[in-house]
């Protein structure tokens, strides 16, 4: 049952980068896909791949004093609307990116037993391994996570650490500073963008728990349209940073008014999204998005994800900036508990925050 779930580690299952292969080496096209991992209906959903919807922001714009102002009412309008945005001119240098992944694409490359040394243990949700499996009966996502916390560094578990390639921390390690300055600084112009004190949602974030997840998802040539990479959730905390590889290759899909819609990946941008505790600090100004990845028939894809969260004894509830005018939305938890709420309604496949909504 979801309340009972266990909130910690994954029940073992097959590696799917070594499954994809065997099934994608079948000579005979009827080469199954093992049932767990059809969890998706094509027949019953509808698709928007327009590229121009998502929208895009300009971070040069944000910061320049002659634009600042519409950017940042753009910037709060697609947190509100969309949950989501595409982050240009974002200021990560190249090579920060193309250092991590490089690594990450070499450790992946490695053979499974290289690999199962970060393998995920029951102790812990960190290390390499599938994303978040509690029952035998529970459908599968057909990816492969490597999860790691990365800051603050006294947390991190580094027997989950890559060894090889050898630069793989140094190349985490640069990123996740530069992911972490970007966040900020990002809150401070959301707030500016809805009339709050830039600094007000900076306080939520003060030194700011980072997790990063690498998801590779391997193609799937025979029912690309039937398996999830990853199924459909919103992000537990903050803002999430996503670094696409394989801008060709299109993944991430997220959901507005009932349908899914494709984000079409701009060529060098992030793919920015809000978090729940964003939404409920914000007493709803920014909405977290509910969120899903699609597999390829012939390509594989790799993303990284980093994710920005409050330190666990954090009351998490709408912030009186946020509020002025304006009725309380949502109940007040501590993270803890909020952690607790999440993962048993991501289970149930339903929106976590809807569970704190106070009736209006
Ligand atoms: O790979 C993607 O496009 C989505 C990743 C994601 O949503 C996550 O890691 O939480
Ligand atoms: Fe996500």
């Amino acid at each position: 049952m979801a309340e009972q779930a266990r909130v910690v580690g994954s029940l073992p299952v097959a590696n799917v980068q070594e499954l994809a292969e065997a099934c994608n080496a079948g000579v005979d096209d009827d080469q199954q896909v093992p049932e767990r991992y059809l969890s998706k209906d094509p027949s019953t959903e509808e698709v928007v791949a327009r590229a121009c919807v998502i929208p895009v922001i300009d971070l040069h714009k944000l910061q320049d004093p002659q634009t600042s102002e519409e950017e940042c009412a753009k910037l709060a309008s697609a947190c509100l609307n969309w949950g989501l945005f595409q982050l240009i001119n974002h200021g990560v240098p190249d090579e920060v990116t193309r250092n991590l992944m490089n690594d990450v694409v070499e450790f992946l490359k490695q053979p499974l037993q290289a690999k199962k040394e970060c393998s995920q243990q029951a102790d812990s949700l960190e290390g390499y391994g599938p994303a978040f499996v509690v029952s035998e009966d529970q459908k599968l996502e057909w990816a492969d996570m490597l999860y790691l916390q990365v800051h603050p560094s006294e947390s991190r578990e580094l027997r989950f650490w890559p060894t090889r390639p050898a630069s793989f921390r140094r190349s985490v390690d640069v990123y996740s500073l530069e992911g972490r300055e970007l966040a900020y600084r990002l809150l401070e112009f959301m707030a500016k963008g809805v009339g709050a004190d830039p600094a007000s949602l900076r306080g939520v974030f003060q030194g700011q728990t980072q997790g990063m997840r690498v998801n590779y998802y391997p193609p799937c040539r025979q029912q690309a349209d039937r398996v999830l990479g990853l199924r459909p959730h919103t992000d537990v905390g903050g803002l999430t940073l996503l670094l696409q590889m394989n801008h060709d290759v299109q993944g991430l899909q997220v959901r507005k008014d009932g349908k899914w819609f494709a984000v079409q990946a701009v060529d060098g941008a992030l793919v920015v999204n809000v978090g729940d505790v964003l939404e409920i600090v914000s007493n709803g100004r920014f909405t977290s998005v509910e969120h899903r990845a699609v597999i390829h028939p012939t390509k594989e894809r790799i993303s990284v994800a980093l994710f920005h969260n409050p330190y666990q004894n954090t009351v998490v509830g709408p912030l009186p900036e946020f509020m002025k005018g304006d009725k309380v939305r949502y109940r007040s938890t501590n993270y803890q508990d909020f952690l607790k709420l999440y993962f048993t309604a991501k289970l149930d496949g339903r929106k976590h925050v809807e569970r704190l909504k106070l009736e209006q």
